[in-house]
């Protein structure tokens, strides 16, 4: 596998130094000027939230830009920029009309004429040109007539009933709602002759297979250029010429045995839930006949879009980004305050700090760097040549492409998942079973998971990760529906064979702890936590110890280290996919928290129970809550594996069990303000008086027998939502009313950590977060900046004594940003004290990618 120096760019001048961990505190030389507009912050503005927005802007913008030479490239050779020079736009030169002290010397852009791509070839997001690029892509591509056919990659198509490559077209920019019937439709109004057409609502593309060459010239002639709404159709190769120029000598797809399923609706399949997708500068440009040059793309481009610059910049343009994401946070709560009610002192003091909501601290290196990630999802498929593919999809569902690559030149995969990866394509090779076709939703494999798991041994670690790695488990998705269950169980049985071998065969011998079967028939590859799994048994290899058989799909397990501490990861829980950099999260969380042993923490959307079980020494108790049981299991039994008392998990959503855990564990009233207060214990109504001045400590404990007290710290248990009688239970066992400490008094300190799904909180937690006066202070992990902001901006808003009610039947919200939905909400928020943001920190769990995780501090 290539390492990722082998792309990098060469090193460039450095015009500033980085300075990682610094404080990004008012205009010093290492931060942007830039200052956004007013109009920004309207919803419509919204950058592109994931990579994978950059990148359709991108590429729509080769196709439609041709841009002189830039002024400041001209002027210097290239090599000699540093790469992010005029990348972003000089707010002093914008606000001071025309004027910037800094002259020409100035790093930042002076005018939208001076503004330079960035690395990543996206563009300052609060420039004309970004802005344009969101509202072509808005406009659902409505530069239709401008699309190439390069952007359609379906070999599922040609793999499904054409067997001359010749007679299949699509045909690109129709309208999104449009299904199969709507567009046979169309060809019948258009007098236009076919053997096949398909199409899925939500994609733009239809797939067309002619019986003649004449066919397809007729509807060519027809069809090309045709105006259907405000899009110009083009018919385009299903996969374009110049791919195949390079595969004449390669086998057609094969013809597969399928298992005709109706489809039911469409879905977009996302190769690796945290790739972005953009096209790249490295590998198979071909020139088109119109003399453009097609960037062909490459699994590298797509999953790893950050691999071909240094490390230091990627860390760069990952601190410019998120610094971007956070000064909406200030916008968005500037313009959500209520009228009447003063400006928080963070929002006053963010013009200080260059409209920060606060300092960000920095972003925190990765220790590994490449083959970092301890599960990979390979997408099964066909590649570009027409053969079956283990790997990463070149872009996305919706768009027209689901040709696969193989990992190998993507430098975030390790050495053993693209081992595992190659073996399982050769297994695929002569497999009777046909892979699976996404746009018919037949077939039978789909995926395959390959996680890793580590033994403990610090120092190896960081110099050759691969030789701490002493576990894998393998996870392959199939669709067993239709099929003949002797058939299946017999390929099961050669697909454990060639498994074994591989990994026995290969030097040194590749670990295989487990082996599961996910049965699936969703159209997205993303299964729901409960699909069936079953575990197959590995036959052992004669002279290798390290291969481990179960057949008992309770056991297969994976474990890895964090802080010391043993993690059992059964196949679909959640583990941070870098487990060095996690480490280095759960930390600075930890460290930002202001744990004690009087401290409560609250871990919520625990997984496996990560951040609880690494802090639960510094603090008097922890309460993790989970939705995915196996994983709430794993923390149980992570607790008893490292001797851990002081635990209790709850399995559930947080929305549905947040307001009353607050209630119980905190043992406070509902609201702070004078009237009388309700608060629920054991099924009784408790009915006390809060003044706003009573310190937490001195709060009655109702009913005494739900504080907090673990006796001999022996708390750890699970409970699901439906054992709440259980729960109390256990809190009155574990605590000693008896000796007449309430809960205020046991846990002074009451401190969440959340660490939610890249959606963010549901808003019932939120809002249960938020005005539970108790909760003094809130650490928020998020690998997405999006939707951290958007909770942020409801917690931290202040409120109105009298809150607006949601219209019902306002389906304005559909088309808001999610900060734009986060300032409605707003409005309607109880009357709460708000949080305030108090400093920001990011640690790159993903280096060559675009993400990273943010945390920020949050207190009251
Ligand atoms: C980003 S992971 C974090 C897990 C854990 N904190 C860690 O670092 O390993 C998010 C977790 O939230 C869980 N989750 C998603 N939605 C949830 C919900 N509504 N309530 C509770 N847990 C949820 C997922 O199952 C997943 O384990």
């Amino acid at each position: 596998m290539a390492s990722s120096s082998d792309n990098q760019v060469p090193a460039t001048e450095t015009l500033n130094p980085y300075v990682l961990k610094t404080p990004m505190n008012g205009h010093d030389s290492t931060e942007s000027p830039h200052q956004t507009t007013p109009q920004e912050a309207e919803p419509g503005n919204k950058e592109p939230s994931d990579a994978q927005s950059t990148d359709n802007i991108e590429s729509r913008e080769k196709r439609k830009r041709v841009d002189p030479p830039e002024p400041s490239e001209s002027a210097e050779p290239k090599s000699s920029l540093h790469p992010l020079w005029k990348t972003s736009l000089c707010s002093y030169f914008r606000r001071s009309d025309g004027s910037c002290s800094h002259g020409e010397g100035c790093r930042y852009a002076h005018g939208e004429e001076e503004l330079r791509p960035r690395p990543d070839n996206s563009w300052d997001p609060t420039s004309e040109r970004a802005k344009k690029l969101l509202k072509s892509e808005d406009g659902d591509k409505s530069e239709g007539s401008n699309s190439r056919d390069d952007d359609v990659l379906m070999t599922d198509a040609l793999a499904d009933d054409s067997s001359d490559s010749a007679l299949a077209k699509c045909l690109v920019n129709l309208p999104m709602r449009w299904n199969a019937d709507n567009l046979r439709s169309f060809l019948a109004e258009q007098g236009i002759l076919y053997k096949s057409a398909k199409k899925k609502k939500g994609m733009i593309i239809g797939f067309l297979n002619f019986e003649s060459a004449e066919q397809v010239k007729r509807a060519m002639e027809e069809l090309d250029g045709k105006s259907v709404g405000n899009k110009n159709l083009k018919v385009a190769d299903v996969v374009p010429r110049s791919f195949e120029k390079k595969t004449l000598a390669m086998p057609p797809p094969q013809s597969t045995q399928q298992t005709v399923k109706p489809a039911s609706a469409s879905d977009s399949v996302v190769s690796m839930s945290s790739n972005g997708i953009e096209d790249g500068d490295t590998m198979n440009d071909s020139l088109m006949p119109d003399g453009s040059v097609l960037k062909a793309r490459s699994a590298r481009d797509v999953v790893t879009p950050l691999a071909h610059m240094p490390y230091a910049d990627q860390l760069e343009h990952k601190k410019n980004s998120l610094m971007q994401s956070l000064k909406r946070l200030t916008r968005n709560a500037r313009k959500a305050c209520p009228t009447g009610v003063s400006l928080p002192e963070w929002i006053l003091k963010s013009r200080e700090i260059g409209g920060l909501p606060c300092k960000l601290e920095g972003v925190i290196e990765s220790p590994i760097v490449n083959g970092y990630r301890n599960k990979c999802e390979f997408s099964v498929g066909y590649s570009v040549q027409g053969k079956p593919t283990v790997g990463f999809m070149l872009g996305n569902f919706r768009e027209g492409v689901t040709a696969v690559e193989e990992p190998v030149d993507c430098p975030n995969v390790s050495r053993i998942a693209c081992k595992y990866a190659a073996i399982f394509q050769e297994f695929l090779q002569h497999s009777g079973l046909p892979i699976w076709n996404r746009l018919n939703n037949t077939g039978f494999w789909r995926q395959l998971t390959v996680r890793e798991g580590r033994a403990p041994g610090e120092a190896a670690e960081v110099e050759n990760l691969e030789a701490s790695v002493s576990e894998v488990m393998l996870m392959v998705q199939v669709c067993s529906a239709g099929f003949d269950d002797g058939i299946v169980n017999s390929e099961f049985e050669k697909m454990t064979q060639s498994f074994a071998m591989g990994a026995s065969s290969d030097s040194p011998c590749l670990p295989l702890t487990a082996l599961v079967v996910q049965d699936h028939k969703g159209i997205s590859n993303a299964a729901p936590a409960d699909a069936p799994l079953r575990s197959l048994p590995i036959p052992k290899a004669e002279s290798d110890s390290g291969l481990e058989a179960t057949n008992n799909v309770m056991e297969a397990r994976i474990h890895d280290y964090i802080s010391n501490l043993q993690f059992r990861i059964s196949p679909t829980a959640f583990f941070q996919v870098n487990t060095l950099a996690a480490e280095k999260l759960y930390s600075l969380a930890g460290d930002w928290a202001g744990l004690g042993p009087d401290t409560l923490l609250f871990d919520i959307c625990c997984g496996t129970g990560t951040i609880g079980l690494t802090l639960a020494h510094r603090v008097g108790m922890v309460v993790g809550i989970e939705m995915n049981a196996s994983a709430v299991s794993d923390a149980l039994r992570n607790a008893e594996i490292n001797g851990i008392e002081n635990c209790i998990f709850v399995c559930a959503k947080a929305e549905d069990v947040m307001g009353s855990l607050l209630k119980e564990y905190l043992n406070l009233p509902k609201k702070q303000d004078e009237n009388p207060n309700v608060s629920e214990s054991n099924g009784e109504k408790i009915s006390t008086v809060v003044d706003e001045e009573t310190p937490m400590e001195n709060l009655p404990d109702p009913e005494g027998s739900t504080s907090l007290e673990i006796e001999n710290g022996k708390g750890t248990s699970a409970h699901s939502k439906n054992d709440n009688q259980e729960l109390q239970s256990h809190l009155q066992k574990s605590c000693s009313p008896e000796n007449g400490t309430n809960s205020m008094q046991q846990f002074k300190n009451v401190v969440a950590i959340v660490d939610p799904p890249r959606v963010g909180l549901h808003p019932t937690v939120i809002k249960a977060l938020r005005t539970h006066p108790g909760l003094r202070r809130l650490v928020y992990i998020s690998c997405n900046p999006e939707s951290l902001v958007a909770n942020a901006i409801e917690l931290c808003t202040p409120s109105v004594d009298k809150t607006e009610k949601g219209n019902k039947n306002n389906r304005g919200w559909r088309n808001m940003s999610s900060a734009g939905l986060a300032r409605h909400r707003a409005k309607s928020m109880p009357n709460s004290e708000p949080f305030q943001p108090i400093k920001a920190m990011a640690v790159d769990l993903f280096p060559h990618t675009p993400h990273c995780e943010l945390v920020m501090l949050l207190e009251r």
